[in-house]
């Protein structure tokens, strides 16, 4: 079964268009990154599939269900960009309150392991860190045990290490066959984390695919060798090249055709060392793909 179907649909704050066309099926059990700029339409798109916002056009099915009717038998769990927490209590108590709303909830022991918040259960939720107020909120949507779980950029605000406990975190929570949907901006964590990468700009999809498809989508690969003091001049125009960089010593061409460049370079006459042909990362990637569009 699906866990969500968006079907052709759009979303428009006054005159902005926060959303259009847009279409997209996740499989249950898929892990997905929603990649994109400020601005792209990731968090409308959260909105409308954990019902806080309605489409003006189209349709958006969660586990065949609308929105609020996923929401109400609680098979969706949300992590919104500022949640906020319930002042004076303990995080034990929130979580513990939390869960009690659910019909079948995780255990409490296995929601404070699972959000690595079993140390900080007797501390008070509104006093903590804000990358530990992060992990208090993962739990508390955690707390249902719900088939889909819905983070807006969970780890804006956490330090390097707090990213990694959070995202083993939720790597722990996606093991269980459940369905994962998360925003951000870093490239890495969708890199890392996602089975499948949805990229975003100005409303719609501009690449859908595993991490490797969108890096070889973007058509972009560098050729990188030591130029030495030899000079740069002509390198531009090389078949294929759409970029140029020199950093010391070495000179970095972006192309779209790396067999020509490479040929061409050869046939330049300069002495060309510790030559190296790669892909383009995910990053260059990203830019690459969103750079026209947002
Ligand atoms: N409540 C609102 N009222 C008016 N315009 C809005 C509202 N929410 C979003 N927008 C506009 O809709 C567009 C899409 O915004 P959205 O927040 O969905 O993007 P985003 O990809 O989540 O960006 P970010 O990464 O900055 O969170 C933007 O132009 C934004 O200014």
């Amino acid at each position: 079964m699906d866990a969500i179907t968006v079907t052709n649909v759009a979303k428009s704050y006054g005159t902005v268009r926060a959303v259009a066309s847009l279409d997209l099926t996740i499989p249950a059990g898929q892990t997905l990154a929603l990649l994109g700029p400020n601005g792209a339409g990731k968090s409308t798109t959260i909105s409308m599939l954990v019902g806080l916002a309605r489409p003006d056009a189209g349709a958006v099915e969660v586990f065949g269900d609308d929105p609020a009717t996923a929401v109400a038998r609680g098979r969706v769990g949300a992590m919104l960009q500022d949640g906020a927490l319930v002042e004076g209590l303990t995080v034990k108590e929130v979580v513990g309150f939390v869960r009690g709303l659910y019909p079948e909830p995780l255990p409490l022991a296995e929601i404070l392991a699972t959000a690595d918040l079993t140390d900080l259960a007797g501390r008070r939720a509104d006093k903590l860190s804000g990358g530990q107020r992060q992990r208090v909120r993962f739990a508390l949507a955690i707390a249902g045990a719900p088939k889909l779980l819905v983070l807006d950029e969970p780890t804006a605000a956490m330090d390097v290490e707090s990213r990694r406990t959070f995202w083993a975190s939720m790597r722990a929570y996606a093991a269980g066959g459940r369905t994962i949907l998360f925003a951000t901006h870093y490239m890495e964590e969708a890199d890392e984390n996602a089975d499948r990468i949805v990229v975003m700009a100005g409303g719609r999809i501009v690449a859908d695919g595993s991490a490797a498809e969108i890096k070889s989508r973007s058509g972009t690969r560098t050729v990188r060798f030591t130029l030495g003091d030899q000079s740069a001049a002509g390198l531009d125009l090389l078949e294929g090249v759409t970029g140029i960089e020199i950093r010391g010593t070495t000179a970095i061409l972006t192309s779209t055709d790396a067999d020509a460049t490479t040929a061409g370079l050869y046939r330049t006459g300069l002495t060309v060392r510790d030559l190296e042909v790669r892909g383009a990362d995910l990053e260059e990637a990203f830019l690459n793909l969103t750079t026209d569009q947002s």
